[in-house]
């Protein structure tokens, strides 16, 4: 007689059960390994923040490597194993992480990418509390927005991270689809849009197109505009999907964002430094004397030892002379001897120079 769909499944189903406890105890051995290390990290001093960014990074590239061409899918290793070691780093010590709330922003979700979900969160109003969190101790970390692929810099975090003493240890960057919110669905009673100024500009020419006349009103994070709106109904709101369903909002229209690729590189701040994890860049930022050919003069030094730089920003120095610093990412670590050599000849020259860290790129 034919077997019913239950019984063709029951054996490959309680092979999955033992594989799942395999995986259960291999997991706890791993969690108790991640103690003791925690243990002689102790012994030695240890007692700062126990994340080790570089040693992440390789073992998840590793792993990654290794399972090329199998059928787990590669971007599920990522996310699996930032899992399993935010889990044991958690056993070590709880890693209070600092970031834009409220609860369902992107910058929370970039926090949970990066770190993993075994994490104690800290949402903060602005941005110079998530660096004043961090920098007073309140948080071990935090995560930031730094630059979008619309809008370009993020001026605030761009201002902060050169007058604070924070150093950058890891980035993510994040897609980011804005959706329109509303409580109901029914517009009638709408008379004004919130959003964070990056998320209005992001969705500039949609709005145009669509609600011309609306008024738009900026809101200190996209998930405190949809916090807003969720408790009323004159309000319609721009956030991400992850904040629609916290907040109980229905969405009105998805992904209105003016670029379908439209995305967010959030930096990784705190007062620990990453090592060499093997593939790194580094992020810099230099003024330079006002004279002529003193911009070509500064960068020649990445030409000359051979260092491919990947960002060029300038902001004004807000000194009214005209003046600017200029904010770098060079490709390699700052202990590697050709960026070492390339930022040595830079400083030399710059009338400001300031590394901001050195880190495992994505
Ligand atoms: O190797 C370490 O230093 C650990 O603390 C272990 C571990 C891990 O679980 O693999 C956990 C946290 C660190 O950020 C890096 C790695």
């Amino acid at each position: 007689m034919a077997k019913t769909l239950q019984e063709a499944l029951l054996p490959l189903r309680q092979r999955i059960d033992a594989v799942d406890e395999q995986l259960l105890t291999l997991l706890n051995e791993r969690a108790q390994l991640a103690v003791s290390v925690g243990e002689v990290k102790q012994t030695f001093g240890e007692t700062e923040t126990i994340l080790k960014p570089e040693r992440e990074a390789q073992i998840i590239r590793r792993l990654q490597e290794a399972n090329k061409s199998k059928l787990f899918p590669s971007d599920a290793v990522g996310a699996v194993w930032t899992e399993i070691i935010s889990a044991c780093r958690g056993l070590e010590r709880g890693l209070v992480v600092a970031y834009l709330g409220p609860e369902g922003s992107f910058s929370e979700q970039a926090a949970l990418e990066y770190y993993g979900h075994a994490i104690q969160k800290l949402p903060c109003v602005s941005f110079d509390e998530v660096f004043r969190a961090v920098e007073t101790g309140r948080a071990n970390v935090g995560m930031v927005p730094v630059e979008n692929s619309t809008e370009g810099a993020v001026n605030r975090t761009q201002d902060l991270l050169l007058s604070s003493m924070l150093k950058v240890h890891g980035e993510r960057t994040l897609p980011i689809r804005h959706c329109l919110l509303h409580k109901t669905g029914d517009l009638s009673k709408v008379n004004r849009l919130l959003g964070h100024p990056q998320a209005l500009a992001q969705c500039h020419q949609w709005l145009m197109v669509n609600y011309p006349h609306l008024e738009r009103v900026p809101a200190a994070s996209n998930s405190e505009a949809a916090k807003i709106a969720a408790e009323d109904e004159s309000c319609l709101a721009i956030a991400g999907m992850q904040a629609a369903r916290i907040y109980g909002l229905t969405v009105v229209t998805e992904g209105i964002q003016d670029d379908a690729n439209n995305k967010t590189r959030f930096l990784a701040i705190g007062k620990i430094e990453a090592l060499p994890s093997g593939k790194d860049q580094t992020s810099l930022i230099f003024a330079v004397p006002n004279r002529a050919g003193a911009v070509y003069d500064m960068i020649s030094p990445f030409a000359k030892h051979g260092v491919s730089m990947t960002r060029f920003e300038s902001r004004p120095a807000r000194t009214g002379q005209w003046e600017y610093y200029f904010y770098v990412d060079v490709l390699g670590h700052q202990n590697d001897e050709s960026v070492s050599l390339a930022l040595n000849e830079l400083k030399e020259q710059s009338a400001f120079f300031k590394i901001l860290g050195s880190y495992p790129m994505q």
